[in-house]
């Protein structure tokens, strides 16, 4: 185990992993079965050999509901099925971070993040949330082009946009200067308008070539977690890295982090003992061929490990 104490978890310090094979924030197939491939590549014992207990007992379970009776709300996409899909998804987060375990959800696409972040909030409502992307996510009804709900969690989280009664569970408890991003490079125009109004601070890549990821990471935590003393909820979307690092993903973007930045914004959060939850979402097994899929795997893997505790030397 690493010597950094993680100042939330009491002992034995716990994860417990939440497989989440949900495709239905977004339109292709296969990203559902991300945490399958997640856990087969074997992440349990690389968890356990780092120090930890792990509690896993198999993929959630999703309720299913049929394409016929969840017609689209303005543009969105599986509108009622998303949103059953990520309130249970913040129940189970929320009884596992009560019960002092460390919950690692795998996705699955970054809608589920509106039920992992919320589940979050209600065992810790001052959490900050870290949000690693190629995307910022926080498009509303009003502002999605593409319908797809994986590019909307962070708006429901914060209360923007017209409200949606299927959407009432939502607490809309995180307060814009508790988010941070790092890693954009692909922002819908309605998305700049909104990350402006609300004053969200975000580190896009120019400013990760500007000031490299160490400096990126020191300011972007200045920002949310200026003591250093609140819970830290971390979501890494996949697509973050560059495509060249993690191929098998649905919205790639050229020019994104490379794999040491990637890992080093995992362990400087690992370092700072105050990791309450993580999310690694968007790993599409379906996408590319054989090698590139492997090598995502085993990346989304080194990640969670990264961030976890495990440490170079
Ligand atoms: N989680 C993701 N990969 N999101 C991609 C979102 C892309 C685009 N901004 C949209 O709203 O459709
Ligand atoms: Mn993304
Ligand atoms: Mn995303």
């Amino acid at each position: 185990m690493s010597a950094i104490v993680n100042k939330f978890l009491p002992s034995p310090k716990t994860i417990a992993i939440v497989g989440c094979p949900f495709s239905g924030g977004q339109t292709k197939i296969g990203v559902d079965k991300g945490p399958i491939h997640l856990v087969e590549a074997g992440l349990v014992n690389q968890l356990e050999e780092i120090g930890w207990s792990v509690n896993f007992d198999g993929h959630h379970q999703f309720e299913e509901i049929q394409a016929a009776s969840d017609p689209p709300i303005g543009k969105l996409k599986n509108p009622r099925l998303v949103s059953r899909v990520c309130e249970s998804v913040a129940k189970v987060v929320g009884e596992h971070a009560r019960n002092g375990q460390l919950p690692v959800t795998l996705g699955g696409d970054h809608s589920l993040a509106m039920g992992t972040i919320s589940g979050t909030l209600n065992s810790y409502p001052e959490a900050c949330v870290i949000w690693i992307d190629a995307h910022a996510d926080i498009n509303t009804l009003e502002t999605t082009g593409s319908g797809n709900i994986h590019g909307m969690p962070v708006s429901f989280l914060l209360g923007l946009g017209e409200k949606i009664a299927e959407y009432s569970w939502v607490k809309s408890a995180l307060k814009p200067e508790r988010l941070v991003y790092i890693g954009l490079r692909d922002i819908d125009a309605g998305e700049k308008r909104i990350l402006k109004e609300n004053n969200i601070k975000a580190f896009s890549m120019h400013e990760v070539d500007k000031y490299g990821i160490g400096k990126v990471v020191d300011m972007a935590l200045d920002h949310v977690n200026p003591n250093r003393d609140l819970p830290i909820h971390l979501s890494f979307d996949v697509d973050a890295l560059d495509p060249s690092v993690a191929p098998s993903t649905g919205t790639p973007v050229r020019g994104g982090l490379t794999f040491r930045e990637g890992h080093y914004i995992c362990e400087a959060i690992h370092e700072t003992g105050l990791l309450v939850a993580l999310d690694l979402m968007e790993v599409n097994p379906s996408l590319a061929d054989p090698e590139s899929v492997r090598q995502t795997i085993a990346v989304g893997c080194s990640l969670v490990r990264a961030a976890l505790g495990e440490t170079l030397l």
